[in-house]
């Protein structure tokens, strides 16, 4: 059955909404703290206690009122406070209590003395901390407040926002399930790196780099045994897969030996993207097997794999774990003249700088053909350009897809 002429040339956003179409965050499972990192949560995060919860000292020194404080006058030396040991009494007038950072401050004290500026003598001490002294104290709730939404659902956990769930005392964390992706090369020319090609093989790369993608960007990433040309064997691999999106590689485009579309039209292959007016990536596609699957095709070159992955791939992955799925461009300043753009986007692979005014710059690579590996090697950024544009000047602004890189 041929597919509607409709499905193919589409532009870029038009086909990212047709993929993201229908993609709902999976289900959500609890895991522990330290296995959260990079997870996203699928429940806000809600302080049920103020941080910090006490007044604290913000020094180490002398608590006493500040109401009675004198230069060079003594007080009784009281007691002491501890971070994680409280004075239990109240500081009353001519009293002071040995105190340390992050210790609570006690009740009736309201001005913490550096120890700096205080002289000790048996069982008094006096201070030379001028006529009005700095408080040094952390109010209670300063950092957060009981009851403070600390992170909404759809974050990611970073070191940083690990520090607030902890900070919030969750021991587990509520996180959206990750989708499982099973990724598929094509291919009679494929061998797997480690085994002997014959003269008119290659190694096979384009699994390699998707499956640690898909890790990277959030998904639980398992690689099919590599398929020749051959649609029934490639329907046999993909029929029993339980995965929540499988990626094929190579045989997309409209050779005798593409035979992806064809082997996964006998599992009842619906397509809503076709073709791509894109560059590098043209034949990238996008379906529906009858049972609900979702099968993101994606070119064999490798340069169209890897573009393709960031702009087909990513969102809908983001998508699954309830994340933000926008792919967010920044503007750099071009360092050489670019030649007009086609009628495909054109997404360039691209080195970025800081120029000596600390602006970002970004240097497309001379040679932009889609089978170069060595080339993506060195990439840190896509240059995007728009169908039909004109000759850019160095200079001139551009938008640049920063690669997640290390
Ligand atoms: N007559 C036309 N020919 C082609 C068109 C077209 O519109 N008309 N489109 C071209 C474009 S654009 C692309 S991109 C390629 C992509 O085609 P396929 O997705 O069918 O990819 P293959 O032919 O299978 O492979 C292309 C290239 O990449 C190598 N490859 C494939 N898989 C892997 C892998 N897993 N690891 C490493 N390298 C891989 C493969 O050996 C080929 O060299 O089609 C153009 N042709
Ligand atoms: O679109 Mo193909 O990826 O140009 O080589």
């Amino acid at each position: 059955m041929a597919d509607s002429p409709s499905l193919r040339n589409l532009t870029v956003e038009d086909a990212r909404a047709r993929i993201l179409a229908g993609a709902a965050r999976l289900g959500i499972e609890s895991v522990a703290l330290e296995q959260s990192l990079g997870r996203v949560l699928a429940e806000p995060v809600v302080a049920d206690r103020a941080q910090p919860p006490f007044d604290a000292s913000a020094m180490d020194g002398w608590a006493i009122r500040r109401a009675d404080y004198e230069p060079s006058k003594a007080f009784a030396v009281a007691g002491e406070s501890a971070a994680g040991k409280a004075y239990p009494r109240v500081v009353e007038a001519g009293q002071a209590v040995r105190i340390f950072t992050g210790a609570p401050v006690p009740a009736g004290a309201d001005l913490v003395i550096i120890q700096e500026e205080a002289v000790r003598e048996g069982g008094a001490v006096r201070f030379e901390a001028g006529e009005a002294p700095k408080a040094n104290i952390r109010a209670a709730g300063g950092d957060f407040q009981a009851g403070a939404a600390l992170l909404e659902a759809g974050a990611v956990i970073d070191p940083w926002r690990l520090s607030l769930v902890a900070s919030a005392g969750l021991a587990q964390v509520p996180v959206a399930r990750r989708p499982r992706v099973a990724i598929l090369a094509t291919g009679d020319e494929l061998v797997p790196p480690g085994a002997a090609p014959r003269a008119d093989q290659i190694f096979e790369s384009g699994s390699f780099s998707l499956a640690a993608l898909v890790e990277a960007w959030g998904g639980e990433a398992f690689r099919l045994k590599a398929q020749g040309d051959d649609a029934a064997a490639i329907a046999a691999s993909v029929g029993p897969v339980e995965a929540d999106l499988i990626v094929t590689i190579g045989g997309a485009s409209v050779g005798d030996h593409d035979l992806v579309k064809p082997a996964l039209r006998t599992l009842g292959l619906t397509l809503a993207v076709e073709t791509v007016a894109v560059r590098p990536g043209k034949p990238t596609w996008f379906g529906t097997l009858e049972d609900g699957r979702r099968v993101l095709g994606l070119p064999g070159n490798p340069a169209s794999a890897l573009v393709c992955a960031e702009l087909f791939l990513k969102p809908p992955l983001a998508a699954l774990t309830g994340a933000d799925p926008q792919v967010r461009l920044s503007a750099a300043r071009l360092v050489a003249p670019l030649s007009a753009t086609g009628p495909r986007e054109h997404w360039m692979r691209a080195r970025l700088a800081v120029d000596a005014e600390g602006r970002l710059t970004a240097d497309a690579f001379p040679d932009q053909d889609s089978s170069l590996i060595g080339v993506f090697s060195q990439a840190d950024a896509l240059l995007r350009r728009r169908p039909g544009a004109p000759a850019a000047q160095a200079g001139d602004t551009v938008e640049v897809l920063p690669l997640r890189r290390g």
